[in-house]
């Protein structure tokens, strides 16, 4: 379950309906494009798609050597699946990622691992990124040091269907690899193979994760009263003169979520509008109760610059209780309480106390930090951000800014020869 809470922000119902047309409209220009190539509209229809989670499941079922996995991939194609693994892995795979180009860890890494066991999957939805392309080739010359001819069992490819040289490496290679679907941009990809193959490595429950994207869909498509991303969608809308958008989140397991989430708010909503205005709203990831040691000072008494977004979760799977400690009497008001009772203590302290402070806050409330619910959040999110690409007359599923910096890249690469 997925619950808004709105209430220290009293004005919402009405502005609600007062905005019924806008969002309406919003929403009926989105679902218009739905099918239109080139739309990048297909991660509505991944939580759908029964054929590819048969696949991932063959694939992991034909592998159960597995001990260590190593994904290669950057931005879309690493945040959603780290977020998901970091909360859901009960196979006890462990799990590598190399997002980054520094050779230190990484060497270290291929230091510790036995290449017999381990599986690389390199991601790549373009086939092109450099970091990616560099990981790769450093893995490709270990795998063939140490396993020699067996080293094509080790790597797996996920990539555009046809196109994009990772695509081309893979079928030269007779590589086995998995496809994203074209209508399909790396930070909208969670759903496809690029999150499905690691989790279904890192046993999670990939019926209950999808389940609960078909609930987000569901209510995207619903009358309004009911239509919780649209609801969310106007809350940003209505704030969007602030230019901070917090997005805290109150589980250590979910604590890569957040970073998943800027990416997906900030490359998809910072950008060039149609008449050339610069719009966009700053996520700021944070985590709860770390944060309240660290950035809730800000939050409450810094610049009235932010909305900020709680997700909280309701109940635990398991509960921890704190015993008594002799000697330790400062402690007695957590005697015999739980660690799930003071977290939520602790998280809606911080909901009302943001909100005294002038602080714009609502809550999501997730029932437990289950793949259903957070299939649900992480779906919802994903509607949330596209219908906010129209309400912002922004292109939602592109990231023109991000190319300069590539050019660059390879432009200094070349001048060092
Ligand atoms: O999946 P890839 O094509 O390798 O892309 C990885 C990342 O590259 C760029 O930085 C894009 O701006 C991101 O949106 C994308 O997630």
């Amino acid at each position: 379950m997925l619950r808004l809470d709105t209430r220290f922000l009293p004005g919402f119902p009405e502005a609600l309906s007062r905005h019924a047309p806008l969002l309406e409209e919003a929403r009926r220009r989105l679902l218009a494009k739905r099918g239109e190539p080139g739309s990048m509209l297909g991660w509505m229809d991944l939580p759908e798609d029964t054929e590819t989670l048969r696949e991932v499941r063959r694939y992991r079922e034909a592998n159960p050597w597995v001990e260590d996995f190593v994904l290669i991939g950057i931005g879309g194609s690493a945040l959603g699946p780290k977020a998901l693994e970091a909360a859901f892995n009960e196979s006890g795979v462990r799990f590598h990622y190399l997002d980054h180009v520094e050779p230190e860890p990484t060497l270290r890494l291929l230091q510790t691992l036995d290449p017999r066991r381990t599986l690389v999957n390199a991601v790549s939805k373009s086939g092109s990124t450099a970091e990616t392309l560099a990981g790769l080739a450093v893995f490709l010359k270990w795998l063939k040091a140490h396993l020699g001819e067996a080293w094509r069992r080790h790597l797996v490819v996920t990539t555009d269907p046809k196109e994009g040289p990772l695509r081309a490496f893979a079928e030269r290679e007779g590589l086995k690899a998995f496809a994203i679907p074209k209508e399909v941009g790396g930070r909208f990809s969670v759903l496809s193979p690029v999150g499905l193959l690691p989790l279904a490595f890192a046993g999670t429950d990939l019926d209950g994760l999808l389940m609960g994207a078909r609930k987000a869909n569901e209510t995207a498509l619903a009358p309004l009263e009911a239509s919780l991303p649209l609801k969310t969608a106007l809350l940003l809308h209505l704030h969007r003169h602030l230019p901070v958008h917090v997005f805290m989140v109150y589980s250590e397991r979910l604590r890569h979520l957040p970073s998943w989430f800027v990416q997906l708010h900030d490359e998809s909503l910072g950008k060039a509008d149609r008449q050339g205005q610069r719009v966009g709203t700053t996520a700021v990831p944070a985590l709860g109760p770390q944060d309240q040691h660290a950035q809730v000072q800000l939050f409450r008494e810094g610049p009235l610059d932010k909305l900020l977004a709680l997700v909280i979760p309701e109940t635990p799977l398991e509960d921890l209780e704190i015993p008594e400690v002799e000697g330790l009497e400062a402690a007695s008001f957590l005697f015999g309480k739980s660690f799930f009772q003071l977290l939520k203590a602790e998280a809606e302290a911080t909901y009302q106390a943001l909100a005294e402070g002038g602080q714009r806050v609502y809550a999501l409330y997730l029932s437990q930090v289950s793949p259903y619910a957070v299939g649900w959040l992480m779906q919802h999110l994903m509607w949330q951000t596209a219908f906010l690409g129209e309400l912002w007359g922004v292109n939602a599923f592109d990231q023109p800014g991000v190319e300069l910096g590539k050019r660059l890249t390879l432009a200094l690469l070349r001048q060092e020869g």
